[in-house]
């Protein structure tokens, strides 16, 4: 039988407060690649920090977070820059785009801050963004809300992240480019054979996810299906 690969992600024991609220008290979440959770949680339950945490963005109090089966807090600053560039593709709520930027350089300028080719990397976006559907613009300004998040899914894409994080990625659309974005999103573990870790408000956006799950006494439980909208 042929080994299973490592996970993509592997969180063990995590804590973590702020002042003396406990956010996080020994939260596990494992993530490999194909597979796609969402956490769902009201205002201020921690989504966000979770997904901080796991950027290494700040040290958390204790546990472990192992990204494609490297030990974050055991890493230097440089070299944890270079696994996020390689390993993580991100996506946030409003896209994050540089409006001056047409789409495909937008996009491409990711694959070339990770040390690629130019000719190639704007090739790559081209590909990329004609398979997302996005028009071409001079400036990304001119798209629309849907068609700017499937810019910055494109811009998450383009180095062939092993995790893709998503904050809220649906947050700033109306239901049918969320539906759209959505879709998009969640055919990607499949297609491109990535992990992908969605935090967001929105239950049906939630309910698409292999795993459903909220942040509860400082861990991840599996949500009720009340609460996962079915
Ligand atoms: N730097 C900070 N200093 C103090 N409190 C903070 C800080 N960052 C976050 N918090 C608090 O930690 C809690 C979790 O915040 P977080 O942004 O992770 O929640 P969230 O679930 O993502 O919320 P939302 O859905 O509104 O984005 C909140 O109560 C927030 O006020």
């Amino acid at each position: 039988m042929s080994k299973l690969p490592n996970p993509v992600l592997a969180i063990s024991g995590l804590s973590y407060s702020i002042g003396n609220r406990a956010l996080f008290d020994g939260l596990e979440l494992t993530l490999s690649q194909g597979e796609s959770a969402s956490i769902l949680g009201p205002s201020g339950s921690g989504k966000s920090t979770l997904l901080s945490l796991i950027l290494g963005l700040f040290p958390m109090d204790s546990g472990v977070v192992r990204l494609d089966d490297e030990s974050i807090a055991d890493m230097s600053i440089s070299a944890l820059a270079r696994l996020r560039a390689r390993a993580i593709g991100m996506v946030f709520q409003f896209g994050e785009l540089l409006p001056e930027l047409s789409p495909q350089d937008n996009v491409a300028l990711a694959a070339m801050l990770a040390g690629g080719d130019a000719a190639e990397a704007q090739s790559r976006a081209s590909d990329l963004l004609k398979r997302l559907g996005v028009p071409d613009s001079p400036t990304v300004e001119t798209l629309s809300g849907g068609e700017r998040q499937r810019v910055a899914v494109a811009r998450a894409l383009i180095n062939k992240p092993l995790l893709l994080l998503a904050d809220e990625p649906t947050g700033a659309l109306d239901e049918e480019n969320r539906d759209k974005v959505a879709d998009l999103l969640f055919s990607l573990p499949s297609e491109q054979g990535c992990a992908l870790l969605v935090v967001t408000h929105d239950r049906s956006v939630a309910s698409r996810a292999d795993r459903v799950l909220t942040i509860a006494q400082g861990s991840l439980q599996v949500a009720a299906e009340s609460e996962q909208g079915q």
